[in-house]
């Protein structure tokens, strides 16, 4: 596994986007969806909202993705396999670079056909809690119609990337603009942050 977290780091350093093909076991990745899919069936997945800490405000002219927040209280043993491997590099992330890292907090994410976020930056603008943020995703079979990109604003360029199963992205919270660029068909995926308190 420490050779996936360092592609997903080394790629982080040299381009501001890290990105590893196989972060999540297609195993895990397989269960989580199938997490994710249940939720949707009890209708557990809520609209998202935007704002700062104390302001959430639900504007689906911004966003349109629906979400639901992983615990380990949850029980669940695939949730619980995939928070341990959070921790696992975690501690690969602090030891290796002295990031600091204390938490963390992932959701499960559904854009239905039609959804996306628009061009935002993670981090609240009040709060510097979420330094790093990290999405993981689910997808199998994503051809390029099917839309969905995870478009990063680079300072001269646009980076797209195609959200494809087992796929991890990881970036800096608090500078990179991004957007989701709607989606032709359910897009499902891992959200999260990496917290220093
Ligand atoms: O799903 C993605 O590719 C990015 C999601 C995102 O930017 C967010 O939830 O803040
Ligand atoms: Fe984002």
């Amino acid at each position: 596994m420490e050779k996936i977290f360092d592609q997903l780091i080394d790629s982080f350093i040299e381009n501001k986007v890290g990105i590893a093909e196989n972060f999540l076991s297609t195993d895990l990745s397989k269960h989580l969806i199938n997490n994710l899919k249940s939720l949707f069936n009890d209708k557990m997945m809520l609209s998202a909202g935007t704002g700062n800490d104390t302001v959430v405000v639900h504007d689906k002219m911004y966003r349109s993705d629906k979400i639901y927040w992983l615990d380990r209280e949850h029980n669940n043993i695939h949730e619980n396999s995939f928070f341990n491997l959070m921790d696992t590099f975690i501690s690969h992330l602090n030891r290796t670079c002295y990031t600091g890292i204390t938490g963390y907090e992932f959701h499960y994410t559904l854009y239905e056909k039609g959804a996306f976020y628009k061009k935002h930056v993670d981090q609240f603008r009040n709060n510097e809690v979420r330094q790093y943020s990290m999405i993981m995703y689910l997808n199998e079979d994503w051809i390029e119609e099917d839309g969905g990109e995870l478009c990063i604003h680079h300072l001269n360029h646009l980076q797209n990337i195609s959200p494809v199963s087992g796929k991890s992205v990881f970036f800096k919270s608090s500078e990179l603009e991004h957007e989701v660029l709607m989606t032709n068909k359910s897009r499902m995926s891992i959200t999260g942050w990496l917290k220093i308190n």
